[in-house]
């Protein structure tokens, strides 16, 4: 009820007027609005914030410089830059990618030297694909950055290491000498994000703003390791299990908020000549494009905080030294984010398409998500280059399944019971166990399939490399599956310990059956090659998920408002609480800036001499048509 909490309308506004509110608004909660003793940039209260403020500056900042500065840090420098950054009192950002790499990070190239008789580290980008290219927040709002560079020290590469670097001065925010920084423009969405560039040159920062945690420059340089150096990747592994609650539940949350309420009230054409006009959520067409991706909101929430778990846990094993969970770790949250991602985009546009022609207006606030949810797919490890590491994962725990038991989210691999389905009836397929284990088995074939394909081309002379290169798409193909049998199976556990009224998990269970089972109709090829399913198995597939459909239908409404989205956060004329939806999009539309002035003079000057013309012609006195 805080009106400078309020949105104004974003789509009535400049790029830098959203840039800026976008800022104000994110200070104003953050310095006034949270408790000061104690909270911290990724604590829980996060995720309240990002229910109540629909763009966030500084996500950047929070989500991926401090946990950096946690993940990379002495404690001596965590102790430095942890309180200046958790209060704001300097601004930083991730700079990796760059303008010439991005999933490749061992061909960046901006390069870090130390300078021996000056116990500092030169930064450099030798030519212009090393500039720094995208990080967000860089463009106006950062002071500082967390530098990914090649560290060079007597003309020897060591690989790609963490600097932080001072980029604008702290009193005047004017860019410091050598370095040359800004907006990188008009993008897809992220409107209010100063997504930015960075070209540094001849940049010196003291020995000590190396991060080393995990290795050191000692004065006179001498390089020392300390640890599992693939921690080093280790802050794109948190944000990848972070993201998806944040950037793909939540989101896709609040879409299909959006396009079940609206689906209710939209009324348009007839099922029954004979009866009234029907709300289209009545269409089965129309529950088949948005029930499926309600169910993907909670199996996916489900399966991430299984995810946040297996992340919390593996990192207290690493402060006792031990990093034996980290290529699981790797594989599945980086399949995650990169199924899930897929998933959840898409999902976006099937129910903003499903709005019909309102969906395609700002007003409905839909083009604002799906906008939003497609860099998902992008940043953070673009999804092929992440389905590929989970698929190298995969197929090397398929060979090691020959001789070893599997345990953890491949254990199936090793799993060499009758795993025929012996279902009979569209009931027995909507059975929780029976849909977990033909996920199982359809992912175990996918990767045996995938693998046994490289290994036949590797016998008749491939190269291992081109072999890997040609069975891209059955690599992707095995890490989705994969990734849809530990969906599926992490959401019947998690629904059947919840403790919850029966009624609940009534509703739960089948939103469950009904993700897995739209899984299946939607990869039903896979299922019957592998010979999971006949094809008559696949017709009561179908079944199921219709009956599934019908079952949800009277609760689709419940079941989004349970989501608790405040009319405010969702910014919807489409899908207020209220329903007044075309009340709404009227005074929507009247308030855009083009409606100010009746007649807009910028335009009129051009158009006038034509009407001019025409007036004359109707009322008799113009010169004849030209035509
Ligand atoms: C104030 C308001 C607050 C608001 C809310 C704040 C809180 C919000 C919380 C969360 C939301 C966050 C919002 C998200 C915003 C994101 C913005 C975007 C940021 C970015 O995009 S940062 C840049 C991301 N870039 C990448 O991900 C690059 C991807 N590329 C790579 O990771 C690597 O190049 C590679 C893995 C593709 C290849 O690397 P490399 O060549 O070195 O490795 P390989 O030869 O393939 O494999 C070698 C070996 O290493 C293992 N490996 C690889 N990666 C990892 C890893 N990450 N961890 C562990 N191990 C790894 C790999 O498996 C191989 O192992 P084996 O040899 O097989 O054993
Ligand atoms: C909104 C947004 C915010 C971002 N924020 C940040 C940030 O804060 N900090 C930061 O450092 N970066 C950030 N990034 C950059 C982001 O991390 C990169 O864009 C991403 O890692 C992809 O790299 P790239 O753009 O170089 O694409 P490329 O890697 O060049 O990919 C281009 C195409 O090549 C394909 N390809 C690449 N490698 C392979 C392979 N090995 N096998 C098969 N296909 C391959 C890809 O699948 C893709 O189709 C952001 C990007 C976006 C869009």
């Amino acid at each position: 009820n805080d009106t400078s909490m309020q949105h104004r309308n974003l789509n009535h506004m400049t790029r830098e007027e959203r840039f800026s509110e976008a800022m104000r608004r994110t200070l104003y909660a953050l310095k006034v609005l949270l408790p000061r003793e104690g909270w911290t940039p990724v604590g829980p209260e996060m995720k309240y914030l990002a229910r109540a403020i629909k763009e966030f500056t500084f996500i950047i900042h929070a989500g991926v410089f401090i946990p950096c500065i946690m993940s990379y840090g002495t404690n001596e420098q965590i102790a430095k830059w942890f309180p200046l950054a958790a209060d704001f009192r300097i601004i930083g950002t991730y700079a990796q990618t760059e303008l010439g790499h991005g999933s490749f990070l061992r061909g960046l190239e901006t390069i870090a030297t130390y300078d021996r008789a000056n116990q500092e580290f030169i930064i450099n980008c030798p030519k212009i694909t090393a500039m720094k290219w995208w990080p967000g927040d860089m463009g106006k709002s950062a002071n500082h950055v967390l530098l990914m560079a090649e560290l060079v020290i007597d003309g020897k590469k060591y690989g790609m290491h963490g600097f932080m670097v001072q980029i604008r001065d702290l009193t005047t925010h004017e860019p410091l000498p050598g370095v040359t920084v800004g907006d990188i423009g008009a993008k897809l969405s992220f409107e209010s994000v100063d997504n930015g560039f960075l070209y540094l040159q001849n940049v010196r920062i003291p020995r000590e703003n190396l991060l080393s945690k995990l290795s050191e420059v000692h004065p006179d340089g001498t390089y020392i390791k300390k640890g599992n150096q693939r921690l080093m990747y280790g802050s794109m592994v948190r944000v990848r299990v972070n993201l998806i609650a944040h950037e793909i539940v939540m989101p896709l949350a609040k879409a299909c908020t959006i396009a079940v309420r609206y689906s209710a009230v939209r009324r348009q054409g007839l099922i029954n000549p004979s009866k009234e006009e029907v709300p289209v959520l009545d269409y089965v067409a129309q529950q088949h494009k948005l029930l499926p991706q309600v169910a993907t909101v909670f199996m996916a929430h489900f399966a991430a905080k299984q995810l946040v778990k297996m992340h919390h846990d593996y990192s207290l094993e690493v402060e006792k030294g031990n990093t034996s969970q980290l290529p699981e770790l790797h594989a599945l949250s980086a399949g995650m984010k990169a199924c899930l991602s897929e998933q959840g985009a898409a999902g976006a546009e099937i129910v903003r398409r499903a709005c019909g022609g309102h969906g395609y207006s700002c007003g409905s606030g839909l083009p604002f998500i799906v906008n939003r949810m497609l860099a998902t797919c992008t940043y953070e490890g673009e999804n092929t280059v992440m389905q590929l590491q989970c698929a190298r994962y995969l197929i090397k725990c398929a060979d090691q399944a020959k001789k070893d038991k599997l345990t953890g989210s491949v254990w199936y691999l090793s799993d060499f019971s009758n795993m025929s389905c012996t279902a009979q009836t569209f009931g027995d397929l909507q059975e929780p166990s029976v849909l977990v284990k033909l996920h199982e088995r359809r992912a175990k074939c996918a990767v045996q399939h995938a693998g046994k394909k490289m290994q036949n081309m590797v016998k008749n002379g491939t190269p291992a490399h081109d072999a890997w290169n040609m069975m891209a798409t059955l690599l992707i193909n095995a890490a989705r599956a994969h990734i849809m049998q530990y969906v599926v199976g992490t959401s019947v556990t998690y629904i059947s310990e919840l403790s919850c009224s029966a009624s609940l998990k009534k509703i739960l269970t089948q939103l469950c059956a009904l993700y897995a089972l739209h899984n299946i109709n939607s990869n039903c090829g896979d299922f019957v090659k592998f010979g999971c399913l006949t094809s008559a198995q696949c017709d009561l597939a179908q079944e199921a998920e219709f009956n599934l459909l019908k079952q949800l239908r009277p609760d689709a409404v419940g079941i989004v408002d349970s989501f608790d989205f405040t009319d405010d956060i969702l910014q919807s004329c489409l899908g207020a609480y209220d329903g007044n939806v075309y009340e709404r999009l009227f005074e929507w539309a009247k308030q855009a800036p083009m409606n100010k002035t009746e007649v807009h003079q910028d335009s009129y000057q051009y158009l006038q001499p034509y009407l001019h013309e025409g007036r004359d012609v109707l009322e008799g006195r113009g010169r004849n048509s030209k035509l």
